[in-house]
């Protein structure tokens, strides 16, 4: 039963390299090694994640079903969390990333909003002043 067997990222971290490359993906992890060669997005892009959370770069690319099923058949186990490791990837990296632009853009909205009316109330003083002026 391989598949039940528990990492911690820093087992996981001494796989780094082209004959020996593990890499954590939604918390579990798996042997890309035979993969490397074969993969359609170069063995550059898996190096670089070797050894590390590659989740957000897997999803990043949006890859496709059949990628994921290659995925299932590299799984070697699961990523034992220990006190003090980094939180894992989110999952949604791009609805996260949607999510930051829609909330930017409420504040842009927004800021439009505090402008205008601070420019209008600016503008009804301005006005009020003026027509005082010429009252006296
Ligand atoms: C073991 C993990 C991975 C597997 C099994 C895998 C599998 C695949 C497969 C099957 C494709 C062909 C297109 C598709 O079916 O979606 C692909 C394309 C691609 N992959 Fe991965 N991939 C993995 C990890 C990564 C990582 C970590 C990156 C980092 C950025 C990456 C970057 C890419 C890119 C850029 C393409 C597009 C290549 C092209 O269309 O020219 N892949 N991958």
């Amino acid at each position: 039963m391989s598949e039940s067997k528990e990492f911690t990222l820093q087992e996981v971290t001494g796989h780094n390299t082209k004959k020996d490359l593990y890499m954590v993906i939604h918390d579990k992890v798996y042997d890309c090694t035979s993969f490397v060669d074969e993969h359609p997005g170069g063995e550059e892009v898996l190096l670089d994640v070797g050894g590390q959370d590659g989740t957000e770069a897997f999803e990043d690319v949006g890859h496709s079903d059949e990628a994921r099923e290659i995925l299932d058949g590299l799984l070697v186990g699961n990523v034992k969390r220990m006190p003090g490791d980094p939180e894992p990837k989110s999952h949604g990296a791009t609805s996260s990333s949607s999510a930051t632009t829609a909330s930017s853009g409420g504040f842009g909205v927004g800021l439009y909003a505090i402008i205008l009316i601070g420019g209008a109330i600016a503008y009804g003083a301005y006005n009020y002043l003026e027509a005082q002026k010429a009252q006296q």
